[in-house]
């Protein structure tokens, strides 16, 4: 049996494609998109995640009863409060998913706790910066959030605190509990007229400028992000960032906390505010630097404050909580019956669904991919992940697998076709056979990043109709020897390709030869001098050890002369067999691929 034999047909895209390429560079969070979804949307059944047969959702913090019961049709509910960070990392590695509110951190160690398990973290609300999700997203850890159900609770709450700031509510109430009537003391501002900076006009801060131009208030909003025929619908103009702090009364905070808007409310920042200006804060504690909020008091810069949030929940020995110009509430803006029954229900949903295998609509780390998108994708899935099983099950050494290059034949235009969960799938089906990483949609872009594995992606736009998605695909592994010399195209790449017949996966070409043999069961790749007889030889020893064959095609360069066959088997065949079948005189080299 040789070892190589050179390919004779060269496989090039045929002269009526053009061939229109991209590449991507991965980088572990390029690809992944913050989900612009609001609400639920049904997703077809796509199964990414591994599912055991009745998973165990830990509860971290209390949630409404109808989102528990739903959980608990579903998976074994362990609802353990007020857990210390080391009882959680302790648990989490019986626990398939996690359900938080803000309270809870989930720190790297958690998912470093998990030991793989940990497939799913639900947060029950909208904020997630408790959740370290550059973590888990390594851990392969899809977070979903429930990002809609509390926007009216927090809209409500931060109006509440507004008017109750303007009129000294807390204070005076406080003083008259304390057997005072300091009628001169309390005399309030009013609101209407006031200017309203809402900075942050997402789905609380547009609520918020709703209500406040219903109080008479003039608003204004800053958000480098939202779109102006929302705030014009609404009658609120968008301003600069500076602009808005400058020109308000009364400022109201609804931006999420990232690096960027980390205490961006600073010593600089109250500087250029309106002396007596007021701030009211239902986002994150860590928008404001808390000692520079208590300078702008001492400086009669900021009159009044009223808080929802803190930097450290709760706040210790707080200076700021003490003031007595500080209205304080206890993180209470989702706190209505209404918002944290929605929230349960909606996080209960999502977190269900994801451990069923369906892709999140809510997801925060995974790419949204709408479900039009998703159906008429789900054979090339599978293709594209069985492809990657194959290719690199043909290595044999070399450099390593580096650099794969992965080609799309399709007669769509460019925009027209995602192929973020391909490459996922082919990344997944690359990496799973020769590591242990567990690879899915949330972590395969970073894990072929850890693996120094570079996929550049290629397009080859094809002449058909575009009612098909895909044509074929095409993957080609680089700088590497292969087993099965003749999987190697004259360029020196291990190459295979595979088509979709009839919903099933098809593999179609090998190196240069062409073959056609279904993607299931595991497949024996024989290159042999094309001569009478072969097939029945093969054909023979493979029944002689009661291996069935599915399927079977031979692709030649020319009559008599080298011919790859490729033969679909539903049985493991046993070293003897495989050894019979290499020494058959023809045979020339042979390998058995699992897919
Ligand atoms: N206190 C509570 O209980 C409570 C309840 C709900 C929401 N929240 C918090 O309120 C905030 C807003 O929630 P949401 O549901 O409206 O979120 P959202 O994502 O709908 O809106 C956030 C908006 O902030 C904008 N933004 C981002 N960076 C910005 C920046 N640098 N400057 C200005 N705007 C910026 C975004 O473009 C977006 O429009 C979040 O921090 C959330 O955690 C708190
Ligand atoms: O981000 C949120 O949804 C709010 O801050 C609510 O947080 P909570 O669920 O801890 O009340």
């Amino acid at each position: 049996m040789a070892a190589s034999a050179s390919s004779a047909i060269n496989l090039s895209i045929k002269p009526s494609h053009t061939s229109l390429s991209w590449q991507t560079h991965l980088s572990s969070t390029s690809a992944l998109a913050v989900s612009p979804l609001s609400g639920h949307r049904q997703y077809p059944r796509f199964v990414i995640y591994a599912v055991g047969d009745k998973p165990t959702v830990l509860v971290a913090e209390k949630l409404g009863e109808a989102g528990v019961n739903l959980l608990k049709e579903f998976a074994d509910v362990d609802c353990s409060y007020n857990l210390t960070p080391e009882e959680l990392c302790n648990k989490i590695s019986l626990c398939d998913a996690l359900i938080v509110r803000s309270g809870t951190k989930v720190s790297r160690e958690v998912f470093e706790s998990s030991g793989g398990r940990l497939k799913v973290v639900g947060r029950a609300g909208v904020g997630i910066d408790n959740v370290d999700l550059a973590a888990a997203t390594e851990h392969g850890c899809l977070v979903v959030n429930a990002p809609t159900a509390n926007t009216v609770a927090a809209a409500e709450h931060g109006i509440a605190l507004l008017t109750a700031m303007a009129r000294n509510v807390a204070q005076a109430d406080a003083s008259v509990k304390a057997g005072k009537w300091l009628r001169n003391k309390y005399v309030g501002v009013s609101l209407v007229g006031k200017t309203l900076a809402v900075m942050g006009f997402g789905k609380v801060g547009s609520e918020v400028a709703r209500r406040a131009k219903g109080l008479g208030m003039h608003v204004i909003a800053h958000d480098p992000y939202a779109p102006a025929d929302r705030a014009r619908a609404i009658g609120v103009e968008l301003v600069s960032f500076d602009k808005a702090i400058s020109s308000a009364d009364f400022i109201s905070l609804h931006m999420p906390l990232t690096p960027a808007t980390n205490k961006v409310l600073n010593d600089e920042t109250f500087s250029k505010m309106k002396k007596g200006v007021r701030i009211v804060n239902v986002a994150r504690g860590g928008v404001i630097d808390e000692d520079a909020l208590v300078r702008a008091f001492d400086a009669g810069i900021v009159a009044q404050a009223a808080l929802d949030v803190f930097t450290v929940e709760p706040p210790k020995d707080s200076k700021l909580v003490q003031h007595e110009n500080v209205t304080a509430t206890p993180h209470l803006g989702a706190s209505t019956m209404e918002a944290q029954e929605g929230v349960a229900i909606e996080i209960a949903e999502a977190v269900v669904g994801a451990l069923n295998g369906e892709l999140a609509a809510t997801a925060v780390n995974a790419p949204m991919v709408p479900a039009e998108v998703l159906s008429e994708l789900k054979p090339f899935v599978a293709l594209a992940e069985k492809l990657g099983r194959l290719a690199v099950q043909l290595v044999a050494g070399g450099s390593g697998v580096k650099s794969v290059k992965v080609t799309y034949g399709s007669a769509r235009g460019p925009d027209d076709l995602d192929t973020r969960l391909l490459r996922a799938m082919i990344t997944k089906g690359l990496i799973e056979p020769i590591s242990s990483s567990f690879v899915n949609l949330v972590n395969a872009d970073f894990t072929a990043k850890q693996r120094g594995l570079r996929i550049t992606e290629q397009r080859s736009l094809l002449n058909g109709s575009p009612e098909s998605p895909l044509e074929f695909i095409q993957v080609q592994i680089s700088s590497v020897e292969s087993k099965f010399a003749s999987a190697l195209s004259n360029s020196g790449e291990i190459r295979v390709e595979g088509r979709v017949k009839d919903g099933i996966p098809h593999l179609t070409k090998v190196g240069s030869f062409e073959v056609d043999v279904s993607l299931e069961g595991s497949i024996i790749l024989c290159r042999q001098v094309d001569q009478p007889g072969m097939i029945g030889k093969v054909g023979s020893i493979l029944s002689e050890g009661n291996v069935n064959v599915s399927f079977m095609s031979v692709g030649r360069v020319a009559p008599r002369k080298h011919a790859v066959m490729a033969i679909g088997v539903d049985d493991q065949p046993s070293k003897e067999i495989l050894k019979r079948i290499g020494e058959i005189p023809a045979v020339e080299e042979f390998v058995y691929l699992k897919i």
